[in-house]
């Protein structure tokens, strides 16, 4: 389903307003929450170690804090104490401190006789496995002692850690480290999924993500108001135009791509040759005369106009469908010249690379858009429009993403890990990608799967889920096909984004 409960990502403050309708609005005791979420990470716990130790007996320490995470952290001692399994609580913050249903877990613990230890200085992490209660999304403000040096110290003993709700030290709401973070094997995060799991250093630091309820009833949800979701491909199913018998090839739309400056030609090759598998009925180049040969030796199936006066570019441009810039444009006066013809078309227009420097240094050329634009940065590109720093960018990829849009009024797709889609206000995260696509040519790439979605007749909300998507699970097919992430190559995906795109228009038709 569309933008479902579990696919919807919240932000810290959000997730506090559901924990407060549960208790409140439902009447569900805030321990009873608590519980729940120590049995479901107890649960998740169970099943992999005995993935990892078999019938063999296994060393547990569960590191609490003094807040509600370390309340779920003594539930997950207590149950682990009933089972039989060695475990041991270290306690860094102070137990003094804990109050209301931590200190109700705290005192469950005591009483299952688990052995409560508080950290000291020269304490010895030994255990095989870790649970990391230590802080949730009450965390505020960088990490700070003594908690940063348990957290360096545990990351130091590369021992799997399931972290509870969120890794220790990852903000919630942006997936910055907030000083230093716990890398977990796994996260288990209860009630709403936490916004920052799923991008920028959460990437990185979760490892898998299980998601629990703890059953809170869906009414409790509807309450609070929500933009972010997980991107789901299944919705746009039906987006792809249907292939009839009788179809002729002016049905799927006339893509063009401008591009390929003096010594540039790769790029347009690339975003060309994707959009030529991506179901486009016809793709058109306009590049630079030296870049003919080139491009029709690669793909004959691509019609090459050489061109080094823009001047001819509107009289090209008559009765096709939509528009790529960007790919090896360049930023010459050539290359101004070819964006300004496209904008002034007002063909749907997706917005890459030097496509978007030259919007940077001239945002004026907001003032002529008539159209429906796509715009594609990486973070560098995505500051350089913003006029910040890219770690800026990174340190808020969601308010970043919805400024370009707003700001740009089109859609935009904000590149990088967790990539995000923005279109009218809702944001959508692809969590699929990987690191080996941080090579040249995976934005060339996909700029020509996006146009030859656009041309099909998707609207550019669809086109950038849908491609975002399809670009970023085509190359975790790749990583499987070559057992890793190194080598990989952009042009390696074009056959693949081919096949999901087939099987999923299968799909649309067959169910
Ligand atoms: N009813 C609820 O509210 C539920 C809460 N749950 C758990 O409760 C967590 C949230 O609990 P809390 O709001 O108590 O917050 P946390 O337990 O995440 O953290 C609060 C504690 O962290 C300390 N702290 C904050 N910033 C710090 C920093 N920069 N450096 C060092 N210490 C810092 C605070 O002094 C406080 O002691 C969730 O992540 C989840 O694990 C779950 O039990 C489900 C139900
Ligand atoms: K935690």
């Amino acid at each position: 389903m569309a933008n479902s409960l579990s696919h919807t990502l919240y932000t810290a403050e959000q997730v506090r307003q559901l924990d407060y309708n549960a208790i409140h609005q439902q009447g569900i005791a805030g321990y009873t929450l608590m519980e729940r979420a120590g049995k479901a990470t107890f649960r998740l716990l169970r099943q992999y170690c005995e993935q990892w130790f078999g019938k063999e007996s296994f060393h547990l320490q569960v590191l609490c804090g003094s807040g509600n995470n370390a309340g779920d952290g003594f539930i997950v001692a207590g149950l682990a104490k009933q089972k039989g399994i060695e475990v041991e609580v270290i306690a860094v913050g102070d137990p003094g401190k804990l109050k209301g249903d931590a200190l109700t877990a705290y005192q469950w613990c005591q009483a299952q006789s688990v052995s409560i230890t508080p950290w000291q200085e020269n304490l010895q992490l030994t255990a095989d496995v870790f649970v990391d209660a230590l802080l949730g999304t009450g965390l505020k403000g960088p990490v700070r002692e003594t908690y940063a040096s348990v957290i360096e110290q545990l990351n130091s003993t590369y021992k799997p850690v399931i972290a509870v709700d969120i890794p220790s030290g990852l903000c919630a709401d942006t997936g910055t480290v907030l000083g230093v973070a716990v890398k977990a094997r796994s996260t288990i995060t209860f009630i709403g999924r936490k916004r920052g799991l799923y991008t920028h250093h959460g990437c990185e630091l979760t490892g898998e993500v299980h998601f629990a309820d703890l059953a809170v009833p869906e009414l409790v949800y509807h309450t609070t108001p929500c933009n972010s979701y997980l991107l789901d491909p299944s919705r746009y199913l039906t987006c792809l135009p249907e292939r009839y018998k009788n179809s002729h090839k002016g049905a799927f739309g006339h893509l063009v791509l401008i591009g390929g400056d003096h010594s540039m030609g790769g790029a347009i090759t690339m975003a060309a040759e994707a959009a030529l598998h991506a179901g486009v009925g016809l793709v058109s180049v306009v590049t630079r005369p030296e870049q003919v040969g080139g491009l029709q030796a690669r793909c004959p199936e691509i019609m090459v106009i050489g061109c080094d006066n823009p001047g001819q570019i509107p009289r090209l441009l008559i009765g096709k469908s939509a528009l790529v810039i960007g790919p090896g444009l360049g930023q010459s006066r050539w290359s101004r010249e070819c964006l300004l013809a496209a904008i002034d078309s007002g063909l749907p227009l997706v917005l890459d690379a030097d496509g978007l420097n030259l919007l940077a240094v001239e945002p004026t050329l907001l003032e002529q858009k008539k159209s429906d634009w796509l715009l594609t940065p990486h973070p560098g590109e995505a500051a350089r429009l913003l006029g910040v720093s890219s770690q800026q960018i990174q340190q808020n990829r969601f308010a970043s993403v919805e400024q370009l849009a707003s700001q740009y009024q089109s859609t935009a797709v904000l590149k990088g890990a967790g990539s995000l889609v923005c279109a009218k206000g809702l944001i959508q995260l692809a969590n699929v990608g990987n690191p080996g696509m941080a090579v040249g040519g995976m934005g060339d790439v996909l700029s020509g799967l996006l146009g030859a979605l656009i041309a099909q007749g998707l609207s550019t909300a669809e086109a950038a889920g849908l491609g975002t998507w399809l670009h970023s699970y085509s190359a975790d097919q790749l990583v499987k096909l070559v057992g890793g992430y190194f080598g990989l190559r952009a042009t390696e995906l074009i056959p693949l984004i081919r096949k999901q795109i087939n099987q999923m228009a299968v799909k649309s038709k067959y169910g």
